[in-house]
């Protein structure tokens, strides 16, 4: 992996709505390095969409600094916005196009030669295995592939700087892991890639490095490994429950997020035993579906440091 720091944000800052608004970004310092993925973690309303648009210069800061490429990006939009390819939250309308037209059509605007633009956008149907809509009429096809066609049509010519915020909305289990390998596989073709996303569990196997969002701050920043080694010692247990409602943890569990029919809690390993006695009993009981105990998770450091309530808003479960 490269170290060469493609995008660099100290103190940026942006309000919304005046005085009596929105403080969105408050003070963010960011790099991401050619080579890497970056990712931006946080609940609704954190201020990650406000920061990347930023950077592509579609929203003025009010503060701060941002380079792209040894460009003054705040100065020189237009010129960021060579450098980078965006997939932005709400797919580009592509009414009367079909998949393949339109990543097509992006590959050509964006500089591309036709042939290698066709064999790119073959490859990436082909990888995202979008096979069998690709000249289906975008009216016709589902969410999850307008997604994942959005998503195509970024990654068909990218900039060296690739943004994607939330790609994997709407997309299948299936579908999503073919995504991932080609989000990492951009970032292993030495582009830089700043990813917003709410998942966290996935995001984790692809990410290098990641920020949390919170009220406009980076409240950690580090590699998943460096996140987790706070939690190190402890396991997570996961359970499902027959029906909506708290769980009576054993004491030894520190509650963590919360969905609907499934819990989970931070476990000290050296408690494992018991908390395992504990939810076996549970479910015997049928008070509990089904447990897991696994080694804790990047999910339980994000609950810990923006709290249960505002987790719930941002982690895809
Ligand atoms: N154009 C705007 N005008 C006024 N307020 C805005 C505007 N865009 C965003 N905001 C506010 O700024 C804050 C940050 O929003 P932003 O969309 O950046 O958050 P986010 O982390 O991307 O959220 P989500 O995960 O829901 O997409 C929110 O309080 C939002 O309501």
């Amino acid at each position: 992996m490269s170290t060469d720091v493609l995008l660099s944000v100290r103190g940026l800052r942006k309000r919304y709505g005046g005085r009596t608004g929105v403080q969105a970004n408050d003070g963010i310092d960011l790099d991401v390095a050619a080579g890497q993925v970056v990712g931006l973690l946080g609940h609704n309303g954190a201020g990650k969409t406000t920061l990347v648009h930023q950077v592509v210069g579609l929203v003025k800061p009010d503060a701060g600094t941002l380079t792209l490429g040894g460009v003054d990006a705040v100065a020189h939009p237009e010129a960021a916005r060579r450098l980078a390819s965006i997939q932005a939250q709400a797919n580009v309308p592509i009414t009367g196009l079909t998949p393949r037209l339109a990543i097509e059509l992006v590959g050509r605007i964006r500089g591309g030669e036709r042939a290698a633009v066709r064999r790119r956008t073959e490859d990436l149907l082909d990888a995202l295995d979008l096979g069998a809509w690709a000249d289906t009429r975008a009216e016709k096809v589902s969410g999850g592939v307008a997604r994942l066609t959005s998503f195509a049509m970024t990654a068909v010519q990218p900039g060296a700087l690739v943004v994607l915020d939330e790609p994997t909305n709407d997309v299948d289990p299936v579908r999503r892991r073919l995504l991932w390998n080609q989000i990492r596989g951009l970032a292993d073709a030495g582009h830089a890639v700043l990813l917003v996303t709410h998942n966290v569990r996935e995001a984790e196997r692809v990410v290098d490095h990641l920020a949390v969002l919170d009220h406009g701050v980076v409240l950690a920043s580090d590699t998943p490994a460096g996140l987790t080694a706070a939690l190190r010692g402890s396991l997570t247990l996961e359970v499902d429950l027959p029906h909506d409602g708290p769980v009576a943890w054993h004491p030894a569990v520190e509650p963590g997020a919360t969905g609907r029919l499934r819990a989970s809690g931070v476990v000290p390993a050296d408690r494992a035993s018991e908390v395992v006695a504990w939810a076996q009993a549970e479910v015997d009981a049928g008070r509990l579906e089904r447990y897991a105990l696994t080694p804790a998770s990047l999910e339980d450091v994000y609950v810990r440091l923006v709290g249960e309530d505002r987790a719930a808003e941002g982690v895809a479960a």
